[in-house]
């Protein structure tokens, strides 16, 4: 789950989690009140409206509210599906939508005689899970049959062993609650509760089992209630340059988005919906920016076992080690497997590229005279082993240049991988592979765009070194 960062005394932002992306409310929406639109820009804007749901769900869900959620913005069709867009001026600063915890679902709607039953290791992604049965059982079902079934299939195929037994687990540490409560939760079974886990943690993934094997981490959206799922909020795209973001506001009991920037009637309203590379956003989201800066590249370093002093130097780089600092765009992690960022080149310091990573690579180049004097130079100041460049100048390059050849390797590597692609063009590629490709495409040209930067500054680094 992600961290929330925390904005004011009482606001929090929120990163999105593809759960949002349901619209649950939608669905249930029976009578339809007409919205009335009456200037030409407001006509303008008509023609990418999305009828149907920006006449129901709306006033609908303001309705179950019983407040004004939003003036300033309609439900619409974008080239990424649902989005909102302005339906009259909007300023930087305006408050553009306001969600009310009630009509919000979140692990604290459930009855607290049934809260009270759990214990820590039911977590707030089974809370909502749960609560979704719950809802269907009060009679509001939010999907519709056609819907729950193209889900199903996705949730069934998609879900890893080990999501698949954690839900198992889950399931078991909330049996004897629900058992205790038939009206709500008349005969659940496991599938029933694993479908609505996944509803609410909902994973989509590139291929059909292509990514089975890799962790995937819940990007939910997440305050102090836990993890929510927030209508009409959920129509917003993402834009992952955008200064706006959902917030919520634990004091009025509302999440809210503030515009950060001018919409004219028709502009299409972005947020973000967190700092994530590409990679994240496929494999949680199923999507891809083409420009991402938040995108980042791994390289493994190892010892070799017949290196010079290879005992030495595996038991230094144990004692010394750097505690690792959680990141939204890490899905594994080793001592030996580094996270570059795009490493701008008026940097002098090569920012991107991690010191533990240099660190590392001049523990591997050091003599037995070098090491010890790391290990005695990191005792005496804070700890952190070869922070600072090797006295010794050929020494500090080899190092270096030691990181250059593994991320050239990689570059290689990248540059066959989209090579293997073939054109976009392809007129056999049928939509979904066309997508797909896309995306593929969009997740390795960012991250050997990363690498690129990584490689163009070590060699700058090496050859200032040389010369001077
Ligand atoms: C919270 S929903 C936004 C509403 C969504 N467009 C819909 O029709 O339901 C998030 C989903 O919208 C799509 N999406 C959002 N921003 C996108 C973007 N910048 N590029 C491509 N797809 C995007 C992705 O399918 C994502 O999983």
């Amino acid at each position: 789950m992600q961290t929330l960062v925390l904005v004011g005394s009482a606001n929090f932002t929120y990163t999105w989690c593809p759960l949002a992306r349901r619209h649950f409310f939608t669905l249930s929406v029976r009578h339809r009140p007409k919205l009335k639109f009456s200037t030409s820009s407001d006509k303008a804007c008509r023609s990418y409206i999305d009828e149907e749901c920006d006449e129901d769900f709306l006033p609908w869900l303001e309705q179950k509210a019983c407040t004004k959620i939003s003036s300033m913005l309609s439900i619409g069709k974008s080239a990424h599906g649902r989005a909102l867009y302005a339906s009259k001026p909007i300023q930087a600063g305006d408050c553009i939508l306001r969600v009310p915890y009630s009509v919000q679902l979140a692990p604290d709607n459930l009855p607290p005689e049934i809260c009270s039953l759990f214990g820590d290791e039911v977590s707030s992604v089974s809370k909502v899970a749960l609560l979704l049965l719950h809802e269907q059982k009060m009679g509001q079902i939010f999907w519709s049959d056609d819907e729950l079934e193209m889900i199903r299939q996705s949730v069934i195929y998609q879900e890893t062993i080990k999501q698949r037994n954690h839900i198992e687990k889950q399931f078991m540490a909330i049996k004897p609650a629900t058992d205790q409560f038939p009206q709500c939760f008349e005969d659940v079974s496991l599938k029933d509760f694993a479908y609505a886990h996944a509803l609410v943690l909902w994973t989509r993934t590139f291929g059909d089992d292509l990514f089975l094997d890799i962790p995937v981490t819940s990007r939910a959206w997440e305050s102090s209630r836990g993890v929510s799922m927030i209508p009409f909020a959920d129509f917003l795209n993402h834009d992952g340059t955008s200064e706006a973001c959902l917030m919520s506001h634990e004091g009025k009991q509302l999440s809210e988005v503030i515009a950060e920037r001018d919409y004219s009637p028709g502009d299409q309203v972005l947020i973000s919906y967190g700092k994530f590379s590409n990679s994240s956003l496929v494999l949680d989201f199923g999507f891809t920016v083409p420009y991402n800066i938040y995108d980042q590249a791994q390289v493994e370093l190892n010892i070799p076992q017949h290196y010079h002093l290879f005992q030495m130097k595996l038991e230094l780089l144990q004692r010394f080690k750097a505690p690792a600092i959680k990141d939204v765009n890490e899905f594994s992690s080793s001592e030996k497997l580094f996270t570059i960022k795009e490493v701008k080149f008026a940097s002098k310091k090569g920012r991107g590229i991690p010191q533990s990573f240099r660190a590392f690579a001049r523990v591997l180049c050091s003599n037995a005279q070098e090491l010890s004097d790391l290990e005695s130079g990191a005792a005496q100041s804070d700890g952190r082993l070869a922070r600072s460049p090797l006295k010794n100048k050929s020494r500090e390059i080899e190092a270096h240049e030691l990181i250059l050849s593994k991320i050239t390797e990689q570059i290689n590597e990248y540059d066959a991988c989209i090579k293997s692609l073939g054109p976009s063009t392809s007129q056999n590629l049928v939509r979904k592979h066309a997508l797909r490709r896309q995306m593929a495409h969009d997740l390795l040209t960012g991250e050997l765009r990363v690498l690129k930067s990584a490689s163009a500054w070590l060699k700058k680094y090496c050859a200032t070194l040389l010369e001077g």
